[in-house]
């Protein structure tokens, strides 16, 4: 799905007017029609509603909202900020047309729409159309003060569309009062920012409600990123081939583990088995060999000369990708031979968890990965390699600059995990959830991500399968009613259940 800006948004709505032969007052109607189909499931008339609305359309959202639940028989007042009650055309229409005709109470600044709301009989519920994707500039005055009331109030908040006072990147350094929604019921698309880990106490449950705008209205125009689901997945799948041998499938290699971590070893190459590449070789420090073999018979072992830890290059004559950095630990031996292996290999390389530590200690390294290779840090690791940023919008412009700068695409993990390829351009991932958020869980998505690449995938396709694929693994436990005791060590066999209704999605 694509994600588009506030900008792209209002085009797309006048799109729609055109295409449709409607008016933007006939738009709004239908928005908040759909909007309260969709409240009315989770807050039944039992319910009194307090609707604050602001001077823009998001206002005249409210004003329609609140009329509407007034004619289905809920108890209904507005709270008002703006003395005229609002500045839109639009707006004004639905005041003079809905709002005035019928006999709901409004309520004006500066009374607090605390005290507004206690008038209200008990259960209920505020509705927030204060402002959305029009927002130009930081809350303040007033507004700021209706925002921080509506944020003490204990009963649930519903913003309209956006939760008032998010920047949504019309302005840069968001810094005034931000309403907490207990649900976002957002227009059509989810807006680029509610995925990102500083909002996630502002949205609540989000909701997105189609509103008809013109399929295809936005087309030709570049949108600010993907958000990854499974139609990008299934579009981007290569058919396996119909006469192939292991040689068919890639060779990978996995350089894991050291004393005491040869479990992270363990996991980062079944993940590579869950990928499908046809041959995997991993290279271990050389007294666990025999540790490995019985571990995961499937594998060849490459042995370090090294008793502890990785020390030496191994043969990589065939090798399409090299997973690197779970468990390897950051004695200096190891430094110099990841530093070596860098110079020395030109294929992609998946760096993860100590290889990245590595680097941040030494940053004039980044230079020598080769071109088009994967880094996988989380947000502390990001934070460590490339310093710390304001928020998630300029870690991602960071990040894209570094990408294009090096060719190498970087993977930010998290809830919503965020790649940003060699190209710039970048992408949020749909899938997932907290079971996964275990020591080992990384070590698997390293394995399956070079696997995915020496299978045949260019890398930053790659990337975004193999996160997908890993958090939908997850999802596939927690569905079975489960969403605490995932054991690491069987997320392979999720991964293969995804890969089944994959195959079952592709072939419908
Ligand atoms: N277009 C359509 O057809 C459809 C649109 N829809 C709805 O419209 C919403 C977008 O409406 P919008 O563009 O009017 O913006 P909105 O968020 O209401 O705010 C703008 C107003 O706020 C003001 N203002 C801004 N910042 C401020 C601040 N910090 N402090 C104080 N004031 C500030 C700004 O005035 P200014 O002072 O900047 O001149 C302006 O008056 C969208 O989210 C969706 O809900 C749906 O009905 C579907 C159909
Ligand atoms: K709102």
């Amino acid at each position: 799905m694509k994600l588009w800006s506030p900008t792209q948004i209002l085009e797309w709505d006048l799109i729609t007017c055109r295409t449709e032969g409607i008016t933007s007052i006939e738009l709004m109607y239908r928005a908040a029609s759909k909007w309260v189909q969709s409240f009315t499931k989770y807050y039944p008339k039992r319910f009194s509603v307090l609707v604050v609305v602001g001077p823009g359309n998001n206002g005249g959202d409210g004003l329609v909202i609140a009329s509407l639940l007034y004619e289905l028989g809920y108890t209904v007042k507005i709270y008002a900020v703006h003395p005229s009650v609002t500045k839109s055309d639009d707006a004004l229409f639905y005041y003079h047309e809905l709002v005035e005709k019928s006999k709901i109470e409004i309520c004006y600044f500066p009374q607090s729409p605390q005290d507004v709301f206690m008038t209200l009989s008990s259960p209920s519920v505020v509705v927030d159309a204060l402002f959305g994707i029009g927002l130009s500039r930081n809350i303040r005055g007033a507004y700021q003060e209706v925002v921080e009331w509506m944020n003490r109030i204990v009963e649930p908040i519903v913003s309209v569309d956006v939760p008032s006072g998010l920047s949504l990147r019309n302005f840069k350094k968001q810094s005034g009062s931000i309403v907490q929604a207990t649900h976002t019921f957002t227009f059509e698309v989810p807006k680029v920012d509610f995925f990102f880990p500083e909002n996630a106490p502002l949205i609540g449950e989000l909701c997105t409600i189609p509103i008809g705008l013109t399929e295809n209205g936005l087309d030709g125009e570049t949108p600010i990123c993907e958000y990854i689901t499974i139609s990008w997945i299934t579009s981007h799948l290569i058919a396996p081939k119909r006469y192939s041998h292991k040689g068919t499938y890639g060779h990978a290699m996995i350089i894991a583990g050291s004393e005491g971590m040869m479990g992270a070893s363990i996991l980062a190459c079944k993940g590579a088995l869950s990928g499908g590449c046809g041959l995997i070789t991993t290279h271990i420090p050389n007294s666990y060999e025999t540790l490995i073999h019985q571990s995961v018979p499937e594998l060849l072992v490459s042995s370090d000369e090294s008793n502890q830890c990785f020390s030496s290059l191994p043969k990589m004559d065939g090798i399409k990708a090299i997973g690197i950095g779970p468990g390897l630990g950051q004695s200096a031996i190891t430094q110099e031979a990841l530093y070596l292996l860098m110079r020395k290999y030109h294929y992609p390389m998946v760096l993860d968890a100590d290889a990245l530590n590595i680097l941040s200690d030494n940053p004039d390294w980044l230079i020598e990965i080769p071109g088009n290779s994967i880094l996988t840090p989380h947000l502390k690791e990001f934070d460590r390699l490339f310093g710390t940023s304001f928020d998630t919008w300029e870690r991602i412009e960071k990040a894209k600059r570094i990408a294009i700068f090096y060719r190498i695409n970087i993977l930010i993990k998290g809830k919503n995990s965020i790649i940003v390829d060699r190209y710039g351009s970048w992408s949020i991932n749909s899938s997932g959830n907290s079971v996964l958020s275990k020591g080992g869980s990384g070590d698997v998505l390293t394995g399956l991500i070079t696997s995915l690449i020496a299978r045949g995938y260019r890398a930053e396709v790659a990337l975004r399968l193999g996160v997908w694929i890993h958090g939908k693994a997850g999802d596939v436990f927690a569905a079975q009613g489960d969403n605490v005791s995932l054991n690491i060590s069987t997320l392979p066999t999720y991964i293969g259940r995804v890969w089944e209704l994959l195959q079952n999605s592709s072939s419908k």
